[in-house]
C-alpha cells in the first residue's frame, strides 16, 4: 500500500532521512497528533504523542535531558519501531498491542507508524488490516474467522481460528490459504464471488461447519472471509443427551417394573411418579395418582413432611390398609436444596420382614458352618493318640512325634507310600503350640513344575498371563502362624529346591512378580517315599536342602515290618469305612485275617483300607464278618507262597533281616558307638540313624 494513498489531513509524512526538526515541522504543518523520534544517528525510531513532545521540548534540549525524557515516554507508552525492519518483519510484528500500525513507502520500506484512529478509516475502506478494537472483538467471538486478501493470502486469523486449527497467527499471516489449510473453499469464493453457507469441513479430527463470503469493495472482490465453528463438542453433547434420554427411559421402566412400591413427590408433596406395584397395593390406578397430593392418595403418609423437612425416615412402620408396612422415605436433594422425596414400601407387611430375618439367620448359620468346614480343611484331623498301632516301631515314632511337636525344627518324614506320613505330619501339627493355626499341605509331585513356584510363594497381580486380579497368596503365606506340609519333597525340581532352601534359611518369601519380601512364621514338615540320599548321589536332590530338612527324621516302617499293627488297623479302618458304606462289618473272620496278615501290603495302610472297603461292599446283607471270599485274589496269593514252604515272606523281608543283623553286629563291634558303627558299615551317619529308627534298634 502506498502511504500517500491513506494519509489523512492530520497525518504527517516522515522519511528516514528527515532530521527530528524536519519531522517535527512536517507534523506541525499537518497538525499531526504525534511526532517522530530519531536516534543518535538521526534515524526515525518511533513516535510520541504531541503533548508528550511538547513537554520534552519545554525542557529545551533535545540532545540532553529532553531527549532522555522523550525516550522514557516512548518506552512506557509507545512502540519503538526500527526503521530498518523489512516488510516481513513488520507483518509479523504484533503492532496491535501498541495501538500502532506500520506504514511503508512506495518501495515497501517502513517509514513509520500510524496511530490507530487514522488507520480505522483506511481499514474500513480496504478491509485488509484491522484495528486493535476490531481485533479484540474478533478474538472474543467463539467462531473461528479467517480472511484472505484478493491474492488469497491470510490477513485475518482470530484466536478461535488458532485454537480450532492448532496453528499460530504469526505462522500463517500473509501466507497463501491453500498452503496453510488446503481446500478451505476461500479461493473458490474469491473466484466465484458466491457465498457458501453451512458447509461441513474437517480439520484433523475436528468437524467444522463453515460459512464463506466474498469481501466486496463496490463490485470488486477484494477478499473472502470464512466464519466457522467446531461442532465436535456439540456432537458429543448431542450424543450424551441421547444417552441421558435413554438412561432416563430405562430408569423409568425399571422403577415401573419394580416389585416394591415406589412413589416420588415434589417439594410440595404432589405425586410426580408412582409405580404400578404401589398402585396395586393401594388398589388404585397409579397413573391417576400423578398430580394429586400424596396425603390424599396414601394413608398415613409422611412423604410431604420429608419433602419439606429434608430428613430421611428409614424402616418406618406405616399402616396402609390392614397392613403394618415397612417403608422408607428419602429426600431428593439437588444443588444442596430439597426438591422432593422418594418413598419405598420395603415390606408390605411386618410378617414379610420377619421371614427375611429368619432366612438371613439361616444363611448366617450356614456361613458359620462352611467357615468351620474350611477351617477344618486347613487343619490336620489326626492327633498322636489317634495314630493306630502298638508295634514298638509305631510307639517309638509316636514318642518322637510328641517331642518334635514341642519345638520349631523341620521334620522329615520318610516311608513308603501309604504308610501314614501325612497322618504323622498332622499329629505333630496338632500336638504343637501352632495347633490353632493352619495346616497347609502341598503335594510337590502333583503341581506342574511351572506352577509350583506360584503355588508355594503366591503371585502378584499381572505376574503372568492369566494371573488373577489382586494376585494370590501362596501356600507359605496361607500357612503363616501354622505348619506347611511339603509332601513328596523328593519330586521337587532342583531349581525349586534352591528357592525353597533360600526361604527356609531367610524365613522370607517373595511373591512371583512381586517386589516386596514377606516375613513368614511357618513350621515345615516334609515327607517323601524316595531315597533322598541316593538322589543326592545322583545329583537329583540338593545336599544342603537335605540337611536343612533332615533335622528331625521320622522313618515310618512299611506295614509288612509291623504286622502286629494290622488287626488294630483293620478294626479302625472298618469303623471308618462303615460310616459311609451301606453295609456294616463287625470284623474280619480268622481265616480272612490270616490272609491279611500274610500279605505284603506294598501299598501299606492305604492298600489295606482299599481292600477292606472293597470287602465291605461285597458283603451280603446277612453277612457280618469279612471272609476270604471278600478279599481280592492278590491277597490270597502270598499265603499260598507261604504254605508252599518258601519260609520267608519275600526278598525285601530277607534283605531287611540281613540289614538289621549287620547293624546290630556293627554296633557290637563299635562298642555301641553309632558313628563308628556307621563307618564300619560304610554308610553315612544320618542314613545309619534312619536305619536304627527303621528297625527300632535302641
Ligand atoms: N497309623 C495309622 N493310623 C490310622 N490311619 C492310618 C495310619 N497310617 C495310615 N493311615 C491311613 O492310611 C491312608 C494313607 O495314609 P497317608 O496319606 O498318611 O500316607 P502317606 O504315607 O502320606 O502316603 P503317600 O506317600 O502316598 O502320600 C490314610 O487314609 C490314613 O488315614
Amino acid at each position: 500500500m502506498l502511504i500517500r494513498e491513506l494519509m489523512s489531513p492530520n497525518v504527517a509524512i516522515v522519511a528516514p532521512d528527515m532530521s527530528l526538526r524536519q519531522a517535527a515541522i512536517a507534523m506541525a504543518e499537518k497538525a499531526a497528533q504525534g511526532a517522530a523520534v530519531v536516534d543518535d544517528g538521526g534515524r526515525i525510531i518511533g513516535w510520541v504523542k504531541q503533548s508528550q513532545l511538547i513537554d520534552a521540548m519545554a525542557a529545551d534540549d533535545f540532545d540532553g535531558a529532553g531527549r532522555r525524557r522523550v525516550n522514557e515516554v516512548m518506552l512506557s507508552d509507545m512502540l519503538i519501531l526500527r526503521t530498518n525492519m523489512n516488510v516481513k518483519e513488520l507483518q509479523n510484528f504484533d503492532f496491535y498491542k501498541y495501538d500502532l500500525f506500520p506504514v511503508a513507502d512506495a518501495a515497501n520500506r517502513p517509514v513509520g507508524t500510524l496511530r490507530q484512529n487514522d488507520l480505522v478509516r483506511f481499514l474500513t475502506e480496504n478491509a485488509l488490516l484491522i484495528t486493535g478494537k476490531m481485533r479484540a472483538v474478533l478474538n472474543s467471538v467463539y467462531n473461528g474467522v479467517i480472511a484472505v486478501n484478493e491474492e488469497g493470502k491470510i490477513n485475518i486469523f482470530n484466536d478461535a481460528a488458532e485454537s480450532i486449527t492448532g496453528l499460530s497467527r504469526k505462522e500463517v499471516m500473509w501466507h497463501s490459504i491453500d498452503e496453510i489449510i488446503p481446500n478451505t473453499g476461500l479461493k473458490r469464493v474469491l473466484e466465484t464471488g458466491q457465498p457458501e453457507l453451512n458447509k461441513p469441513f474437517f480439520i484433523g479430527n475436528c468437524k467444522i461447519v463453515t460459512n464463506r463470503s466474498p469481501i466486496l469493495k463496490g463490485s470488486k472482490i477484494v477478499g473472502a472471509v470464512a466464519i466457522f465453528q467446531d461442532i465436535t463438542e456439540l456432537q458429543t453433547v448431542a450424543a450424551e443427551l441421547e444417552n441421558v434420554k435413554s438412561l432416563k427411559s430405562t430408569l423409568e421402566s425399571a422403577i415401573a417394573s419394580l416389585f416394591e412400591g415406589i412413589v416420588i413427590v415434589d417439594k410440595n408433596g404432589y405425586i410426580t411418579m408412582m409405580n404400578q406395584s404401589y398402585g396395586e397395593f393401594l388398589g388404585i390406578d397409579a397413573r391417576q395418582a400423578i398430580g394429586l397430593h400424596v396425603a390424599d392418595v396414601i394413608p398415613n403418609t409422611r412423604m410431604h413432611v420429608v419433602a419439606q423437612g429434608g430428613k430421611a425416615e428409614v424402616m418406618e412402620i406405616q399402616k396402609i390398609k390392614e397392613n403394618n408396612s415397612v417403608v422408607t422415605r428419602i429426600p431428593i436433594i439437588k444443588d444442596g436444596e430439597v426438591v422432593g422425596a422418594v418413598g419405598k414400601v420395603l415390606f408390605k407387611d411386618l410378617k414379610d420382614l420377619k421371614m427375611v430375618a429368619s432366612n438371613m439367620s439361616k444363611l448366617q448359620s450356614e456361613l458359620e458352618y462352611y467357615r468351620e468346614e474350611l477351617r477344618k480343611l486347613y487343619t490336620g484331623k489326626y492327633t498322636v493318640e489317634q495314630i493306630v498301632g502298638n508295634s514298638s516301631a509305631i510307639n517309638y515314632l509316636k514318642s518322637i512325634a510328641l517331642k518334635a511337636a514341642k519345638g520349631q525344627s523341620t521334620v522329615l518324614i520318610l516311608g513308603e507310600s501309604g504308610t501314614g506320613k501325612e497322618v504323622f505330619a498332622q499329629a505333630i501339627h496338632n500336638a504343637s503350640p501352632r495347633s490353632s493355626g493352619p495346616f497347609i499341605k502341598i503335594n510337590c509331585a502333583a503341581v506342574p513344575e511351572n506352577l509350583l513356584e506360584s503355588e508355594l510363594f503366591g503371585y502378584d497381580e499381572g505376574a503372568f498371563t492369566g494371573a488373577k486380579k489382586g494376585g494370590k497368596p501362596g501356600k507359605f503365606e496361607l500357612a503363616n502362624g501354622g505348619t506347611i506340609f511339603l509332601d513328596e519333597i523328593g519330586d521337587m525340581p532342583v531349581a525349586m529346591q534352591a528357592k525353597l532352601l533360600r526361604v527356609l534359611q531367610e524365613r522370607e518369601i517373595e511373591r512371583v512378580g512381586g517386589t516386596k519380601s514377606l516375613k513368614i512364621n511357618v513350621r515345615v514338615i516334609a515327607a517323601t517315599n524316595r531315597d533322598l540320599e541316593n538322589m543326592i548321589e545322583q545329583g537329583q536332590f540338593r545336599q544342603d536342602l537335605y540337611y536343612r530338612l533332615n533335622i528331625i527324621p521320622i522313618h515310618i516302617p512299611p506295614l509288612r515290618e509291623r504286622r502286629e499293627d494290622i488287626p488294630a488297623l483293620c478294626q479302625f479302618l472298618l469303623h471308618k469305612i462303615s460310616e459311609q458304606a451301606p453295609n456294616q462289618a463287625e470284623g474280619v473272620s480268622d481265616d480272612a485275617m490270616e490272609y491279611i496278615l500274610n500279605y505284603d501290603w506294598p501299598g501299606n495302610v492305604r492298600e489295606l483300607e482299599n481292600v477292606l472297603e472293597r470287602a465291605v461292599n461285597l458283603m451280603d446283607e446277612d453277612e457280618q464278618m469279612i471272609i476270604p471270599e471278600h478279599l481280592p485274589q492278590i491277597c490270597k496269593k502270598s499265603r499260598k507262597k507261604q504254605t508252599l514252604g518258601i519260609g520267608v515272606a519275600n526278598l525285601s523281608d530277607m534283605v531287611d533281616n540281613a540289614e538289621k543283623q549287620a547293624i546290630c553286629q556293627a554296633l557290637e563291634a563299635a562298642g555301641g558307638n553309632k558313628s563308628k558303627a556307621a563307618k564300619l558299615l560304610g554308610i553315612h551317619r544320618s542314613g545309619f540313624y534312619q536305619k536304627l529308627q527303621k528297625y527300632n534298634i535302641g
